[in-house]
């Protein structure tokens, strides 16, 4: 497994804005597409691609295409539809799949209620995205769902993981080389609620509007 923490300035900034208690859902999200995009850029860096000819006003020359079958992005329901507009921008040739999951705040269980993924996914690579890495219980029991369908690799985009869960993703899926993780900031440690500290708070609630 490669786990890429991304630094940069950019990145660390409209982390740190997403973080503030006082950032109101519709800046929350305008930030979270844009902070999409800038981890998309390294998370797509082995996107496959073919060589296409191109002519320009002024003579041929050669280009490239996402290769078929297209990237498959997957955003975990609810927070990581957030993250999809900014994704398919840049990769607009994407097929899009579906996974609603949420934790049992109380157990951490994770249930799965929703699915829509294309029934084979043999040779596809998927990118899913969710902002949160907590226990890390959400993202390897979808990743498990992908491979399990044929998945060729799996890249995950999160905006903020805990060290807690990513050591349990290590356990699961250290010895593989088809899984990466792309991280805008790697943080402290779980709470005894298994929230993200500092982490932002609940990224869906703080997306969609849910006032506490
Ligand atoms: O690493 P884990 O401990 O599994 O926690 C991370 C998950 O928790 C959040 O979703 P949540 O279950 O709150 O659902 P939501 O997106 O509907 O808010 C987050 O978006 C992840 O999917
Ligand atoms: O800190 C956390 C942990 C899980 N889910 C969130 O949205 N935030
Ligand atoms: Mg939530």
């Amino acid at each position: 497994m490669r786990v890429q923490v991304i630094d940069h300035p950019l990145v660390a900034h409209k982390v740190s804005v997403l973080r503030d208690k006082s950032t109101p859902s519709p800046v929350f999200r305008q930030l979270t597409d844009e902070l999409v995009t800038l981890l998309a850029y390294e998370a797509t860096r082995e996107v496959k691609t073919v060589e296409i000819q191109v002519e320009t006003p002024v003579a041929m020359t050669k280009g490239i295409a996402f290769a078929k079958p297209t990237p498959l992005v997957v955003p975990i329901l609810r927070a990581g539809l957030g993250m999809l507009e900014g994704m398919t921008r840049l990769v607009p040739t994407a097929e899009v799949g579906f996974l609603g999951m949420a934790r049992n705040e109380e157990t951490l269980d994770i249930i799965t209620y929703a699915e829509r993924l294309p029934s084979d996914l043999t040779g596809r690579q998927v990118f899913v995205l969710d902002p949160m890495l907590a226990t890390g219980g959400t993202l390897i029991e979808s990743i498990k769902f992908l491979f399990d369908r044929g998945a060729a690799d799996v890249t995950c985009i999160c905006l903020i993981a805990a060290p807690e869960g990513l050591a349990r993703l290590e356990q699961s899926y250290g010895g593989n080389d088809k899984v990466h993780l792309i991280l805008g900031a790697l943080d402290e440690k779980l709470d005894e609620n298994a929230y993200i500290v500092p982490g932002l708070g609940d990224a869906g609630d703080r997306l969609y509007g849910v006032a506490h």
